[in-house]
Formats: C-alpha cells, structure tokens, sequence
C-alpha cells in the first residue's frame, strides 16, 4: 500500500500561533492545510507565508468554495496552494470552475463532501470534470452531534474511482488504522494534534499509527 499522507488541520485564528504550530509538527506531516476558519480571519497573506517557510510541504487551503469557483481559487493556487477545497453541495458548475483554475496553476482540487446528499453521485461527476482528490469530512458540528466520517469513506472507497481519498472529523490515534484499512490516502488530522498537551509527540505518534497500518 502507497504510504497514505498526513494533513494537519490548522483551525486556529491566530497568525503567528498557525505558524508556530505548523513549525512543530513540520516533520511529522505532509499537507499543512489552512482550515476555513483561519484562512477566513487571516487571508492570502498566510498562504503566501506556510509556502515561502515549507516550501517542501503541500498547501491545502481549505476555501470550501461555494460559488465563484474559478475567481475565488484562482488567487490562492497563484499564492502557493497546492491543493484547495470546493464544495460538493456548490453544483457542477463551480466545481468545473475550481478545477479550471488548478489546471491553470498545475494543482489540484479536493471535493469537501461534507452535507451532500448523494454523495457517490457527487464523486463520479466531480471525477468526470477532473477533480483529483474527494473528501469525506464530517465538520465539528456534527463531530458535536455524533456523526463521524466511517460510513461514508467505505461508500466512497468502494466507487473505486481511482481518486485519492481524503478523510476528516475527528481522526484521533483510535481511528488511524480504521482509516487506512478502508482506502484512506490522505489523513486529516487537526484536534488531535493540536489540542494534545504536546503536538509534536501527537504528530510523531499518528505518522508511526499511519505507517504501520500501511505496511
Ligand atoms: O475542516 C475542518 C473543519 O470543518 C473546520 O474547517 C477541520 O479542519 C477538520 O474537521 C479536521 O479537524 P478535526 O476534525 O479536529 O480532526
């Protein structure tokens, strides 16, 4: 099994502790993503920073574009982005409009497919336009509510759709080899690391959890 990637999750609001933190867990990850909320509150600036300090690191900026795919990403991937997010519940439309502007960049485009619906429906078109990577994401509130992503990663890994697959909500060490054993390539993790007493140690602990379950 290719070794699947670790995405830390940056959802704080403050510049200089994103960056900090990011420092940290630098040699334990492979994606630093900016979360909705921090890329919110701080804006392209912080893009251009994580990819002028890591510029061996990918950059996922999670915009999780709801309208406007072409002209809102657009000015991230010329920033530095490696990858940003679009929502799957966004249409079509916007999604063609994302993926035109990663093209344009050579990037790539992830499919939050958070609150969608039909879900596999979502995935197979998003494919046919050219999306490369499909998110499974159950977000923080509904984290809070009990939801987690299980259910949905083993609909969308069983498509086979010849996608990376990315998954988010809550993976903690407990769920790291559930993750991988069902067709997880990219790992998301943001309160497990970041809410841990020490997250680097949390970092070095999920990639070994990662790894393992991988060989
Ligand atoms: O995408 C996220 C959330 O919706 C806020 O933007 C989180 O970054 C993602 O859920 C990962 O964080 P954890 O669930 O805390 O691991």
């Amino acid at each position: 099994m290719a070794r699947p990637l670790i995405q830390m999750a940056l959802d704080s609001l403050d510049f200089d502790q994103t960056v900090a933190l990011a420092d940290q867990v630098a040699p334990y990850v492979d994606i630093f993503e900016i979360g909705t909320p921090c890329i919110k509150y701080n804006g392209i600036n912080l893009v251009k920073e994580l990819r002028q300090r890591f510029p061996d690191k990918l950059l996922l900026v999670d915009l999780k574009t709801m309208d406007a795919g072409e002209y809102e990403a657009g000015a991230f991937y010329a920033a530095g982005a490696d990858i940003c997010t679009v929502l799957g519940v966004s249409g079509l439309a916007t999604i063609a409009g994302v993926i035109k502007a990663a093209k344009k960049y050579g990037a790539e485009t992830q499919i939050d497919l958070i609150n969608v619906e039909d879900k596999s429906y979502c995935a197979r078109e998003s494919v046919k336009l050219g999306a490369q990577i499909m998110g499974i994401h159950t977000g923080l509130d509904a984290q809070a509510a009990g939801h987690t992503p299980f259910g949905d990663l083993n609909e969308i890994a069983g498509l086979g759709l010849g996608v990376r697959i990315s998954v988010a909500g809550g993976i903690k060490p407990a769920t790291v080899q559930q993750v991988v054993e069902a067709g997880a390539n990219i790992i998301v993790v943001g309160a497990a690391i970041y809410g841990a007493p020490c997250p680097a140690t949390a970092a070095s602990e999920i990639r070994e959890l990662v790894d393992a379950a991988a060989a």
